[in-house]
């Protein structure tokens, strides 16, 4: 069969988040198996104080800018500007693709789909699942298909690797016609956790079929336990909300808080998505920030607070994956935290002694791939790629790996 991308030529990826645009442009080969950098970038701090910068390949700044006075009317002009940019700058190829982050799959979409109107109609109904994060996805698609007529637009989906979880990981204790009309869990961060779980092949190869939790610890936080490099578990749900307390996401909570918000504080469901996705987590337990930097660098004791509250409950939600898994061959980090805070590591695996775990207090500070101490069980720190899982899942869906 021939392939519409079994050519050279430039592939665009867009992840766009809650608060945070990030891109790649990549260079294609022939045959489809080279997919490599060219230059990535990111729009920062949206909706307080935009900011813009691109570094090539070599770690060299191409552009970096205040984008403040820009951010005024929501992500969609940004975008515009985004592109305007990277049009600007495209290396002299086609543009053969653009492969997009999509949070929310809902029940329909388990593996990645070329974006036509009837898609992007589905893709839009799945936002009251995903407010944070699924307007973003589905304005970079649209504000691509106005820049570049025709351009053939990929949407991969952070709930599609999850899809093959048993019955138990996916199901809540609610009465099975919810479960019916869509109540689950489908669980996130999936490009990033079928990054890792291909890492793990060479990073790590003999645990790489073993059972291995892997703590994504980002703005967004969740962890999923991996069996032979399939997802057994994961902590976040029905929705991006679920598991351990993130830069400002609640995680977890008795539901019968919600009930009492609604009855006894008068609070309607718009208040209660933001308390729940903006005000909370890190940011509302030290009241000082959502960042994590800043909280290891304050000397006031909320913030403190803050820290060890996330410690704890991802050093809970490590045992119980264990359970889900059987036990436990290794443990990897990875995402801004994870990857960056060699005082939270060192943290939670204090808590996780009982399984083995100790590491290695100089390889952690400088980060390095093994942290743990000789003879104990492995913890890496592996950095993950949700970009570079998208561009292999574009290329392989336009069938250029495929191409006789
Ligand atoms: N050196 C560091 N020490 C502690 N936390 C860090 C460090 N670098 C980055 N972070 C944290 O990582 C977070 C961003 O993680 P990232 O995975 O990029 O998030 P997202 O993709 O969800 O926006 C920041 O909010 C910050 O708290
Ligand atoms: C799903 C999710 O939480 O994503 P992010 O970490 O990018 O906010
Ligand atoms: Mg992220």
């Amino acid at each position: 069969m021939s392939s519409e991308m079994s050519r050279e030529g430039a592939l665009l990826v867009l992840n766009s988040g809650s608060s945070s645009i990030k891109f790649t442009v990549f260079h294609v080969g022939k045959s489809g198996e080279e997919i490599a950098p060219l230059f990535a970038g990111q729009v920062t701090g949206i909706g307080t104080a935009a900011e813009f910068s691109v570094k090539d390949v070599d770690g060299n700044s191409l552009a970096r800018e205040s984008w403040a006075e820009r951010d005024t009317g929501g992500v969609a002009p940004l975008l515009r500007d985004l592109i305007a940019w990277i049009r600007a700058r495209l290396p002299d190829l086609p543009l053969l693709a653009a492969g997009h982050r999509v949070v929310h799959g809902g029940a329909g979409f388990h593996h990645p789909v070329r974006v036509t109107n009837h898609v992007l109609d589905e893709l839009e109904s799945l936002v009251p699942l995903a407010p944070l994060h699924q307007p973003q996805n589905v304005s970079a698609i649209r504000v691509l298909a106005e820049s570049f007529d025709g351009l053939p637009q990929i949407a991969c989906f952070d709930t599609a690797f999850h899809h093959s979880q048993p019955f138990m990981a996916k199901t809540y204790g609610l009465p099975r016609r919810f479960r019916e009309k869509g109540v689950q869990r489908y669980g996130f961060h999936g490009l990033s956790y079928e990054y890792i779980a291909g890492k793990l092949r060479e990073t790590l190869p003999e645990v790489a079929e073993g059972r291995v939790v892997v703590a994504h610890l980002g703005n967004g936080s969740s962890l999923c336990g991996l069996k032979d490099g399939r997802s057994i578990d994961t902590t976040m749900g029905f929705s991006a909300l679920e598991g351990v307390p993130m830069g400002t996401r609640s995680g977890s909570l008795d539901p019968g808080i919600l009930i009492y918000l609604m009855r006894e504080m008068g609070m309607d469901a718009d208040a209660l998505e933001h308390l729940l996705y903006q005000e909370s987590g890190l940011l509302g337990v030290s009241g000082i920030s959502n960042d994590m930097r800043v909280l290891l660098e304050s000397d006031r004791p909320e913030a403190k607070e803050a820290v060890d509250l996330f410690c704890y409950r991802v050093a809970k939600e490590i045992g119980a994956l264990c359970c889900a898994l059987g036990g436990l061959d290794a443990l990897v980090f990875t995402a801004g935290i994870g990857e960056h805070s060699a005082p939270v590591r060192a943290r939670i695996c204090d808590y996780l002694a009982f399984l083995g775990i100790s590491i290695d207090d100089a390889a952690n500070e400088s980060g390095e791939t093994l942290i743990s101490a000789p003879a104990t069980l492995p913890v890496a720190i592996i950095p993950t790629n949700e970009e570079f899982m998208i561009a292999r899942h574009a290329v392989d869906l336009m069938n250029f790996r495929n191409a006789a």
